[in-house]
């Protein structure tokens, strides 16, 4: 049986639309579907030069494999006409339309994945929806309390404790359930996703020098080691809390399947630093795939033609393979 994966392009004044159709110049050994604007596509097709045969996505055919040089799209009208690399609220709403539609048929059973592109968390806001990621978004949409952000490239994983919240309250969202319900996760998806059959976990500090006995921030001892102890009583192979500027080396990244991270900078720079442009972000603890790309929108490429599609690449790459180990 054919998958059929959805593709949400993201912000259309990025270079979510120019991916898409970077994408689909090659054949794809399952359906993809843009769920987007149709006059979006076609006009960023014009603009880049790219000819395409645009179908319209019919929900009673069977899927088929994707061919290059078409493009399959369940049509979502914008609300206002894209410039490109200008930012514009009244879309805002377009684009969480998108992504709603995705998690629905991925709920309903009708699709098998989710690859998301770049959005801008700022412009939705603006148009007057609460945002603050696909990740926390796909939870709440999907009723599901706990999910988990996980980035990987080739040799390095890297999840996080606490995803889009202003460093302020960082401290605050490191609490001793929290540090267990994320471990939990990641160690059961690596497990149960990823084929590992004893995860080994090396978890960062938080305060300098993991706290420097306590010198330096108090977290690792109040919070972070006991929540911890608790796992290893359970039998996980966890390491640290280690100070987080000395842990991302090799010693270590050798023997760790996945390194959690306190917070979003503190290991997604490492991450990014690794394998931008190769990386995919994965959604942990969803009750479907959703993968995404580890870039955002770009605004300076636009319609450009620059833009590199090597993580759009990745990110459907590792949904195929997620979503057919799910089906088996
Ligand atoms: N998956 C997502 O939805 C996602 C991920 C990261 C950032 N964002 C959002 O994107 C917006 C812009 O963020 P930013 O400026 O930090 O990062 P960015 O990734 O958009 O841009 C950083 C730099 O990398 C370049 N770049 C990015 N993607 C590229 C590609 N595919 N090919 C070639 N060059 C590329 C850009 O031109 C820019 O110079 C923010 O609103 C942020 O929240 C969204
Ligand atoms: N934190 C992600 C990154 O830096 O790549 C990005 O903002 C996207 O997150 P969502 O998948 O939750 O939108």
């Amino acid at each position: 049986m054919t998958l059929r994966i959805a593709i949400t392009p993201g912000e259309p004044a990025g270079i979510g639309p120019d991916l898409v159709l970077q994408l689909v110049q090659q054949d794809w050994p399952v359906q993809l579907v843009a769920i987007c604007a149709k006059s979006l596509l076609e006009s960023r097709a014009k603009q880049l030069g790219i000819e395409l045969e645009f179908i319209d996505y019919d929900a009673d055919l069977a899927a088929q494999p994707q061919a290059k040089g078409t493009l399959t799209i369940l049509d979502v009208p914008l609300e206002a006409e894209v410039v490109c690399g200008e930012l514009d609220a009244r879309n805002g709403h377009y684009v969480v339309e998108t992504m709603r539609i995705a998690c629905e048929k991925n709920m309903t059973g009708e699709f098998d994945a989710i690859v998301t592109g770049p959005v801008n968390k700022g412009i939705i806001n603006k148009s007057g929806i609460s945002f603050s990621g696909h990740t926390e978004y796909f939870a709440q949409e999907s009723n599901t309390a706990d999910v988990v952000m996980m980035l990987a490239t080739e040799g390095l994983r890297v999840a996080l404790a606490s995803t889009h919240i202003p460093l302020a309250y960082v401290s605050k969202a490191i609490t001793y359930d929290r540090v267990i319900k994320v471990t939990e996760i990641l160690h059961s998806e690596l497990k149960h996703k990823f084929g590992i059959q004893q995860p080994t976990i090396y978890v960062c500090g938080l305060n300098p020098h993991a706290g420097e006995d306590g010198h330096l921030g108090t977290e690792e001892i109040t919070t972070i080691t006991p929540a911890l102890d608790h796992l290893r009583g359970r039998g996980m192979n966890i390491v640290g809390p280690l100070p987080a500027d000395t842990l991302f080396q090799e010693k270590y990244l050798k023997e760790a399947d996945a390194v959690l991270a306190m917070y979003h900078d503190q290991g997604l720079t490492v991450l990014k630093y690794k394998g931008f442009g190769k990386a995919v972000n994965i959604t942990l603890g969803l009750p479907f795939v959703r993968t995404s790309v580890d870039h955002g929108t770009a605004l300076d490429l636009a319609g450009t033609g620059a833009a590199d599609a090597g993580s759009f690449k990745v990110a459907l790459t590792e949904a195929i393979k997620l979503a057919s180990d799910k089906k088996v």
